[in-house]
């Protein structure tokens, strides 16, 4: 069940200590083992505190808690929770030492741009995510107003600060706090006042941190005051895996763990439970060329397995029908499960391609820690309609299109039309027909009503025979939802965004109706399906598509890495180039990916993505040439094998070889 070393760290009851590993050592393991020692050891549950990352991660630690600690209902009351909801409880509980009332609010991060577009009197919002990204950094530096207003280094930062100020003084009227306020609140609270201290001290015991080595500095002073100079908590961490630098992350926290606590039990694991030797070899070789804090290099008993694989792609949508294509083989070749399956980016937009690519093949997924295209409010609008000609009876989807745009109908109306359908028993949609409905809403409304019906009789009645993009292209014309867009939008660029996924969202249902021979309607029922689904999470067997950030801690029998590209993964733009330490961090990013792997792995890469209006050529990351390689390089050798990487995935194994050759002798030149 645990390997000699993990034994030693979760028998290690008397100290601070430090568990610092490589991916896969079975750190997260040791948390849960260590609760349930925890507990036989005499601790209640509320007294133990254990700290993840995401909500996701807190509720897959306490399932798996409950497996161990098999009494009934002592899971449920273990403190497992990220550092923010932690933060939340303590500000809910003793905020008021700070003059919080219990019932403050959390605001989101848009509540937060518009006060501060008040605060700093504009309407330009991008200016205000500006404030919004400094003020941020600002209080995970633990700068108040004043202190923010004497570090400012020039005139954009002074007026960030006095904004900053404005900021603070309406949070307080509004009783409200922000995202970062949930970790600096509870630091002065415990900084000024001892007898709250005290209290939290003693109500938690034992502390554990999973992925601590992505806490920043505010973090690091919760988790010194909480546990007081006793030093009861354990950290587990890899700094190889360090990936929330640009959100104030650092890896100073290991080091200083060290020396605040002299007594640190240092403890590092090296055995890998989760990969093949391959993957591992390849992780390896990744992280190799970074600058190491505590070497450790990793390795398994689950033999060499298969290689892993590197496929180039002409462009995105092609590199998605092949992971479409690998999908479906995975599941017939190997009867893989689909959940057994991930597919990991670096950027948001790359899931679009692969969403769509992966409904046209009619394999279920899920998007994890990030939206789903088909999630964005421009495209469930459009989906709405769809809904709506696939099933007239879904009111759900008539009250969404209805109103989108208003025409005119308010919830009023609504409210009438919904009661009169319920009398007659019949769909919202079905009950625009009955002669009785006008009297029922008043004749206005019924006339707006009645238009909105026949609107969406004629497009089912044309669906017949007319080609569906052009017919949905038409509607959407017809019912002037670029207009309507653009008012509902913060901004012309952001409208302009919006309107650019509509335009995608056609492109896509002109291409399936032509290769499936449909129409529009049978689209939309298909569509309806798997909306439906979704919305009911009665998802279980199903692909999980996931930034390569949200997939930390996590594992799948079989990964694929998409867009393994130069600019993309590293990321880097004209406006942002790379430096040394973000390179660092996106190599990290890659071994986080490539460690997810258990069994196969797949990285691919595009020739060429859309950007802008046209099409820019791309060439495959160099983390591919150093995992092939293995050694660092220098930048010269990075090209060539680049390009050796390119031309293996492109020619296939064995005709490669020998141009394969030709280059490496060029690398080594
Ligand atoms: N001693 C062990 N015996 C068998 N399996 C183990 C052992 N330790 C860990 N595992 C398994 O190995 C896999 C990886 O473990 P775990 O997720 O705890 O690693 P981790 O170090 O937290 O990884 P990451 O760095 O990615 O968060 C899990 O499937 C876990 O159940
Ligand atoms: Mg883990």
């Amino acid at each position: 069940m645990l390997n000699a070393a993990q034994e030693r760290a979760v028998a290690h009851l008397s100290g601070p200590c430090l568990v610092i590993a490589g991916a896969g050592s079975g750190k997260t393991r040791v948390i849960t083992h260590k609760i349930g020692r925890l507990l036989r050891a005499g601790l209640e549950p509320d007294q133990i505190a254990a700290i993840t990352f995401t909500n996701k991660a807190a509720a897959e630690m306490r399932e798996r808690a409950a497996q161990l600690v098999d009494k009934r209902g002592v899971a449920s009351k273990l403190a497992i929770s990220t550092f923010h909801a932690l933060g939340v409880r303590m500000l809910r509980e003793s905020g008021q030492a700070l003059g919080l009332k219990p019932k403050f609010s959390i605001l989101a991060a848009d509540d937060v741009t518009g006060l501060l577009r008040d605060a700093g009197a504009t309407t330009d919002n991008a200016q205000a995510r500006r404030w919004q990204w400094t003020i941020s950094l600002w209080k995970n530096a633990m700068l108040t107003p004043e202190a923010a207003a004497r570090v400012a280094e020039n005139d954009d930062e002074r007026v960030a600060a006095k904004v900053y100020a404005r900021y603070a003084d309406m949070l307080q009227a509004y009783q409200a706090v922000d995202f970062d306020d949930l970790i600096w609140l509870p630091v002065t609270l415990l900084q000024q006042h001892a007898d709250v201290r005290e209290h939290w001290q003693n109500k938690l015991r034992y502390l554990l941190v999973d992925e601590y080595q992505d806490t920043n500095a505010a973090q690091y002073d919760l988790l010194r005051l909480l546990v007081g100079d006793k030093g009861r908590f354990t950290a587990v961490g890899d700094d190889d895996q360090s990936i929330y630098g640009w959100r104030g992350a650092t890896l100073d926290n290991l080091r200083r763990l060290q020396t605040d606590w002299p007594t640190l039990e240092v403890i590092k694991l090296e055995q890998n439970y989760r990969s093949t030797n391959a993957i591992l070899r390849a992780a390896n070789a990744i992280i190799h060329s970074n600058p190491k804090l505590y070497p450790k290099s990793l390795w398994s008993e689950h033999g060499e397995g298969e290689a892993v694989e590197v496929r180039a792609a002409q462009n995105e949508d092609e590199e998605a029908q092949m992971v479409a294509a690998r999908i479906q083989a995975l599941r017939s070749g190997r009867n893989a499960e689909l959940a057994h399956i991930a597919v990991l980016y670096r950027a948001n937009h790359q899931s679009r391609p692969l969403e769509q690519a992966l409904r046209r093949a009619n394999i279920p997924y899920v998007v994890s820690g990030g939206q789903s295209f088909f999630d964005r409010a421009e495209i469930k609008d459009v989906c709405a309609y769809l809904r709506l000609l696939a099933n007239p009876d879904d009111d759900p989807a008539f009250l969404r299109a209805v109103t989108t745009p208003r025409r005119g109908i308010g919830p009023q109306t609504l409210a009438a039309l919904s009661t009169f359908a319920g009398q007659w028993k019949v769909s919202m949609f079905e009950a625009l027909f009955r002669d009785s409905m006008p009297a029922a809403v008043g004749a206005r409304p019924a006339d707006h009503l009645r238009e909105f019906g026949r609107l969406l009789h004629d497009i089912e009645w044309r669906a017949r025979t007319a080609p569906a993009g052009e017919l949905l292209r038409e509607m959407l014309e017809t019912i002037g939802f670029r207009a309507w867009l653009e008012e509902h939008s913060d901004n012309p660029r952001e409208a302009e965004q919006r309107w650019k996924n509509v335009d995608d969202f056609c492109g896509w249902i002109e291409r399936k109706a032509e290769e499936d021979k449909v129409g529009l309607t049978q689209i939309a029922q298909t569509i309806s399906l798997i909306t439906q689904l979704q919305e009911r999470g009665e998802q279980r067997d199903a692909v999980t598509l996931c930034t390569l950030h949200a997939a930390k801690g996590l594992e799948w029998p079989h990964v694929v890495l998409a867009g393994c590209e130069e600019g993309l993964l590293p990321f880097f733009t004209d406006d942002r180039p790379l430096t040394d330490t973000t390179l660092e961090e996106e190599r990290r990013l890659m071994y986080v990916g490539v460690t997810r792997a258990r069994q196969t792995l797949v990285l691919s890469w595009c020739q060429k993505r859309k950007q802008g209006r046209g099409a820019a050529g791309r060439s495959p990351s160099r983390f591919i040439g150093e995992m092939q390689t293995g050694q660092p390089k220098t930048s010269n050798k990075d090209a060539a094998m680049a390009r050796i990487a390119a031309l293996r995935s492109r020619l296939g194994a064995a005709a490669a070889e020998e141009s394969a050759a030709a280059a490496e002798a060029e690398a080594k030149t």
